[in-house]
């Protein structure tokens, strides 16, 4: 058995699984069973495997609850970063996932930021199936809802594919439930998307509502809040500083000038402690 913390970032789902010293990896079967149980059902497992020489506080393998892989996980890796400080007094980590070098930093007891790194705009990348000229309105070809708003989207990855909508009304008055599955998996996306509802409500804030690739309709969806901010500055809709506000709170939203860096701030929260199988997924408190 090997540590494990229930968390959440704003309301998304997190279990942080201490791997470190160990050589075997936690198993899809495990995630499956882990989220089929009301007090352990999770949006994303947080790995933690030891540091490498590219890694030095970690490699982190990101499980969706359906059992998929992820490249990024905003919420997930502030989650990470509080479960570290509380064995260290260190305030900046490096971390590596799949998707490439993944930096932290503690700012208070209450505030982690996480740099994202670069959006990814080209077509071929996010990924999207065919050419897309100009990934800020790409259309949305058939099944889609009869709703305008709803058949256009600003395309991006933050290391994952997210297709977001801006939308006039509140996110909360649209059936994300009703679309959100058909989306995810709609042939455009060759890896799936994560599918985002953003209405912005100044020149420096949005509301945002996600239902996830792999996990499905979250309370929060860090990398959807980075994408969605950095789609509306590109369209002119903010700009590059955006409080991006979800139903549990807020995060911060900095794209830099300088380096074309996505940094998110925000919360991460601590809930109970535990131990698991990562071969079986049976679990205890401790
Ligand atoms: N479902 C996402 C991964 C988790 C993203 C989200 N929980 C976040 O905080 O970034 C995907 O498969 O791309």
């Amino acid at each position: 058995m090997v540590r494990m913390e229930r968390m959440n970032g704003l309301g998304n789902k997190i279990l942080v699984i201490d791997m470190r010293g160990r050589t075997d990896r936690v198993t899809p079967e495990a995630a499956i069973r882990l989220d089929a149980h009301p007090d352990t059902e999770f949006d994303q497992i947080m790995a933690l495997y030891d540091p490498r020489e590219d890694a030095p506080d970690g490699w982190i393998d990101i499980l969706n609850s359906d059992g998929s892989m992820a490249q990024a996980c905003g919420n997930g890796t502030r989650c990470v970063v509080d479960y570290l400080t509380r064995e260290t007094d260190k305030d900046r980590f490096a971390f590596r996932t799949i998707a490439g070098a993944l930096f932290a930093e503690r700012l208070s007891d209450r505030l982690i930021s996480v740099n994202m790194g670069a959006p990814i705009f080209d077509w071929e990348k996010i990924p999207l199936a065919g050419p897309a000229a100009d990934t800020t309105h790409v259309a949305l070809p058939e099944p889609h809802e009869a709703d305008p708003a709803l058949q256009r989207f600003s395309a991006a990855s933050m290391g994952n594919p997210h297709a977001v909508f801006f939308v006039p009304r509140a996110v909360d008055s649209y059936d994300i439930l009703a679309f959100g599955p058909r989306y995810e998996r709609h042939p455009l996306f060759p890896e799936r998307a994560n599918i985002s509802l953003a209405q912005v409500t100044s020149p420096s804030s949005l509301s945002l509502k996600t239902f996830e690739r792999g996990a499905g309709l979250t309370l929060a969806c860090g990398s959807a809040a980075c994408a969605a901010a950095v789609s509306a500055a590109r369209t002119g809709r903010t700009g590059r500083k955006v409080t991006v506000y979800l139903p549990a709170g807020a995060l911060e939203i900095d794209w830099r000038e300088d380096d074309d860096h996505v940094i998110m701030t925000g919360p991460a929260e601590h809930e109970w402690s535990g131990r698991v199988d990562p071969k079986t997924g049976e679990w205890c408190q401790t």
